[in-house]
């Protein structure tokens, strides 16, 4: 079973069983750190070092590429060399943007994956950004660090007005139907997905993994409080437009992997 490629649940029984569901995913998946994670925020603990978040490039209006990867939809700015950084927010460097992507559902309580007191949201939006593994500060006191991926959470639910930011990416949906399709937008800013930069001081910290595999763990969580909002039907386009295979025959729909055990980790707040 180790030549079969991973998949969604919803993709195990579509393919004939010829897939790995979440719970056959290999190599890291099965280990005790991994994330998704529910956040039960009556024991989450506030720390005051999770202060603002400075982010550097954020507001620069860029081309981007938007690809069907199989399993979301990426998007990777085109920066020729422009550098997109966050730093702050109790990180422990500088991280440089790789690439965005969702996860969605067509049932609005179905298509988050991290969840709130056990409420999933109808999509999250994560925004990835990598540094380089290594130590901070010289090396008579250098302090190693083994988190190399820091990734910024949106939970999205459905409101009543359409979100102008994200019709540019909600209408490249369509050209982009099957996987390894790839289709490019611009003049955007990262800023123009994201809420108003007040909204972005209520957040959870905790330590995790990627939510795909290999499911390193290796992942420094942020999930922001407040809710992006988006028209249902820019939601419902991700689930009508894309498909996970050639054929167009299984939507791409509830690409979220269940959420996974806490453990002894601890959930922090800014
Ligand atoms: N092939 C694919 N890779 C990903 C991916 C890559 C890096 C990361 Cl950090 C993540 S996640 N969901 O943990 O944010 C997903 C998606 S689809
Ligand atoms: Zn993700």
């Amino acid at each position: 079973a180790e030549e079969l490629h991973w998949c969604y649940e919803i993709q195990v029984e579509a393919s004939n069983y010829t897939c790995l569901g979440p719970d056959k995913w290999g190599e890291h998946c099965q280990k005790d750190f991994q994330s998704p994670i529910d956040i039960i925020t009556n024991k989450v603990k506030v720390d005051k070092n999770l202060g603002p978040f400075s982010f550097s490039g954020y507001d620069k209006k860029l081309e981007w590429t938007v690809e069907n990867n199989g399993h979301s939809v990426s998007v990777s700015p085109i920066t020729n060399g422009i550098e997109i950084t966050i730093a702050g927010g109790g990180l422990p460097a500088q991280f440089q943007l790789t690439q965005f992507h969702l996860h969605w559902s067509k049932t609005m309580n179905a298509g988050s994956e991290h969840s709130i007191d056990g409420h999933h949201f109808a999509m999250e939006m994560h925004i990835v950004h990598q540094t380089e593994k290594g130590t901070l500060g010289n090396d008579n006191h250098a302090q190693k660090f083994e988190y190399d991926t820091a990734v910024l959470a949106f939970l999205v639910k459905p409101g009543s007005a359409v979100n102008e930011g994200f019709q540019p990416l909600v209408e490249a949906l369509s050209k982009i139907p099957r996987p390894e399709m790839s289709t490019t937008i611009g003049q955007i800013s990262l800023l123009d997905f994201l809420p108003n930069e007040e909204k972005l001081r209520h957040y959870f910290r905790y330590l995790g993994s990627l939510t795909t595999p290999s499911c390193d763990e290796t992942v420094i969580w942020t999930v922001f409080e407040d809710p992006i909002e988006l028209h249902r039907d820019q939601i419902l386009a991700f689930s009508y437009k894309l498909y996970y295979d050639e054929d167009q025959k299984l939507n791409m729909t509830d690409n979220v992997r269940p959420v996974q055990d806490q453990g002894q980790r601890t959930v922090y707040k800014s």
